[in-house]
């Protein structure tokens, strides 16, 4: 067999067709891209003059099958920025190839989107970290990489981005710098952090026993996304930025009675909802373009207005 035929991966022409299809019916061009993380679908919510697709309609796009994943690509304004918006991401665990989980990394970026803005849920690791901690990341631990299962495994096409990518620079340095202004003028900083997060495949959540190992590897965080996402937009060029909220506290402890869970999961997004919405989009107002195309005149520069 060529190695093609094993690369569940979409050619540069399926990607172009979707991204055309999208583009031909929606004149807002976003230069920002952001994934919604596990019950933090409200960031969507708050982009103006939508106009959403569901998932389901979308030529070739996966659909969403978690609770707390709407399934729908929202494109608006936020704060007088052109965005576009996944309110729901895709997981390995959900059976979908890799190469599907991240396609939308890749219509992102034949939309024009030079930033791309990932959140997600997290266990927190780091002993020093509590939940409601929002945890902006610096650096991550690829497991099922480690183990070969790379989004860009696959025959590689020059045309979104090179055979090896680096990823040492996978985060953006300027980008977490500008949360950390904006978090202080929030009056967020006791609960901003920085640390390293470290993707597995899920459905399962942790044992004791690969928490206190994770820990010891030097993740901060554990969750079931985003580093998939961050590898293909940043092999096809866009920056990235990412942040965990840290829903639960990873259990380290024998003693302990904790169980980790989805609902509470869900139930410490919605705490921290409007805190993450607000930081999010005064970094959207500030993120400096090559192309700043989309400033509306009237811009809400007010940071605490929402
Ligand atoms: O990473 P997001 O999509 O926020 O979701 C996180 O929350 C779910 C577990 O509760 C997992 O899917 C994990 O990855
Ligand atoms: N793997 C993993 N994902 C999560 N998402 C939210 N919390 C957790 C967690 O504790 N572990």
């Amino acid at each position: 067999m060529h190695p093609e035929e094993g690369n569940a991966g979409y050619s540069y022409e399926e990607c172009r067709a979707t991204a055309d299809w999208l583009l031909a019916q929606v004149d807002i061009r976003p230069l920002v891209g952001i994934v919604c993380g596990s019950g933090l679908g409200g960031l969507a919510e708050m982009l103006k003059d939508q106009v959403a697709f569901n998932y389901k309609d979308i030529p070739s796009f996966p659909q969403s099958t978690v609770h707390g994943h709407a399934g729908r690509l929202v494109f608006g304004t936020l704060k007088g920025r052109a965005c576009v918006c996944m309110q729901g991401r895709f997981h390995l665990y959900e059976g979908y190839p890799i190469q599907k989980i991240t396609l939308p990394m890749r219509i992102f970026k034949l939309l024009g989107v030079e930033t791309v803005i990932l959140t997600n849920a997290a266990g927190g690791l780091n002993q020093d970290y509590r939940v409601g901690d929002i945890m902006i990341l610096k650096d991550h631990l690829n497991m099922p990489g480690f183990a070969g299962n790379n989004p860009l495994a696959g025959l590689n096409d020059e045309r979104f981005g090179v055979r090896f990518p680096c990823m040492s620079d996978a985060y953006d340095r300027d980008l977490q710098q500008l949360a950390f202004d904006v978090g202080a003028e929030l009056g967020y900083s006791d609960f901003l952090r920085k640390g390293v997060y470290c993707v597995l495949g899920g459905p399962s959540f942790e044992t004791i026993a690969e928490c206190r190992m994770l820990h010891t590897l030097g993740a901060d965080a554990v969750g079931m996304s985003t580093v998939h996402e961050v590898l293909v937009a940043r092999h096809c060029g866009m920056r990235c930025f990412a942040l965990s909220l840290i829903t639960n506290q990873a259990v380290m402890d024998y003693e302990s009675e904790e169980k980790a869970n989805h609902e509470e999961v869900l139930e410490t997004g919605k705490l921290r909802a409007e805190q993450l919405e607000r930081l999010v989009s005064n970094m959207v107002l500030r993120i400096q373009h090559n192309n700043n195309n989309n400033n509306n005149e009237d811009d809400d520069n007010d940071i605490n207005s929402y």
